[in-house]
């Protein structure tokens, strides 16, 4: 199984891997591993403890051996997030590839999937579901106007960080096509009752529109508590999603049924825009402006104070340490200046114990 990132024989971290030792030694030399906190079909997540920081993060851990045709997922999603960077997108912190194996290091989000924050509340009032949804629509955005669509936007990929914001995962089925945003896609894929109707009906489709459509499903989810279209027989469900008739229970409002009417139009030409989206007068109420969708957080604009914490804490100069971190090795250099960074972003001190 040929290595998707680095060569077997290329340093990891400046040191020679030993390729017989463990397939964890490099991961747990520089976290703790703990309990298993999520899994999906080829991986399994768990929370760790980074040594350096004391910070939580969660692994996500696949077995290449296992992955067969899954293999191109995970490189597709390492390469999406390295250059999706955004205050409501999980972050990848560090990877880490040995013989067998695959540890991507994300941002851990320790309030859990929205799905069961959802289920907890059986629905969300309007206000929640405007704040969550205004998030959704900032990552989103974000997303698009980098040129990719998610294509599994979900309950079950949104994540609650422990300020109860939204973190988006899970871009194993993103897509960047190389036409840009308007060239059609063909792949079938995501979860069928967030499916748009021009996708399953297997007709070519563009991505920002198919994402527009699962987050009025995702929105309609936040409202209501249950899903729009759904049946136990995917074919069922599939004519139902074709046909585009939901119901509206009678606690929505009628901005609500608005903007839901516009995102679950069957015919993707007919269906709002991401921009009158953000310009909407529903995800606009009670809120002073429209929603910012551009990353507090991009890495062409590396934050001072954690090149200077990090330059103290290895011992280079503050231009030495900004050339290394901009190198995006997404090593545990990387893995460090995120972790800082997040603590700044939410207006934490994160100080790097004395080193060893
Ligand atoms: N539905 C989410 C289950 C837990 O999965 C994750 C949790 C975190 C997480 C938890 N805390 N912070 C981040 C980060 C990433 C994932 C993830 O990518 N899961 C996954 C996606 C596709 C296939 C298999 C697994």
């Amino acid at each position: 199984m040929d290595f998707l990132l680095k060569a077997p024989e290329i340093a990891i971290n400046g040191l020679k891997q030993n390729m017989a030792s463990s397939e964890y030694d490099v991961i747990r030399s520089r976290y703790h591993l703990k309990e298993t906190i999520g899994s999906g079909g080829f991986a399994k997540v768990k929370l760790a403890t980074h040594l350096a920081s004391g910070e939580k993060v969660a692994v996500k851990i696949m077995d290449k051996r296992a992955l067969g045709d899954d293999l191109p997922r995970v490189k597709t999603e390492i390469t999406a997030m390295k250059e999706l960077v955004h205050q409501h997108i999980c972050t990848l912190y560090e990877v880490v590839e040995t013989k067998h194996k695959i540890f991507m290091v994300i941002e851990y989000c320790p309030g859990g999937e929205l799905f069961d924050y959802i289920v907890a509340k059986d629905r969300l009032k309007e206000s929640e579901a405007r704040k969550f949804f205004r998030q959704i629509l900032s990552a989103v955005a974000y997303i698009h106007h980098k040129g990719y669509a998610h294509r599994d936007l979900k309950p079950e990929n949104l994540l609650l960080d422990d300020d109860q914001n939204l973190k988006l995962i899970d871009f194993g089925l993103a897509a960047r096509p190389k036409g840009g945003m308007e060239q059609h896609l063909d792949t079938c894929c995501g979860s069928p009752a967030y499916a748009a109707p021009e996708l399953v009906s297997g007709k070519q489709y563009r991505g920002a529109e198919a994402d527009i459509w699962s987050m009025g499903v995702l929105l309609y989810a936040l409202l209501c508590g249950f899903l729009p279209f759904d049946d136990d027989h995917v074919a069922t469900l599939y004519k139902k999603i074709l046909k585009g008739e939901y119901e509206e229970p009678r606690w929505l409002s009628d901005g609500s049924c608005d903007l839901l009417k516009q995102m679950l139009q069957i015919n993707p030409k007919k269906r709002i825009s991401m921009e009158e989206l953000l310009i909407h007068p529903w995800v606009k109420k009670g809120h002073s402006g429209t929603v910012h969708w551009n990353s507090k957080c991009e890495k062409n604009n590396l934050n001072t104070e954690c090149i200077a914490e990090m330059a103290e804490y290895y011992g280079k100069t503050k231009d030495d340490m900004m050339t290394i971190v901009t190198q995006w090795h997404y090593d545990e250099i990387t893995a460090v200046y995120f972790l800082l960074l997040n603590n700044f972003v939410r207006g934490c001190r994160l100080k790097l114990p004395p080193r060893s």
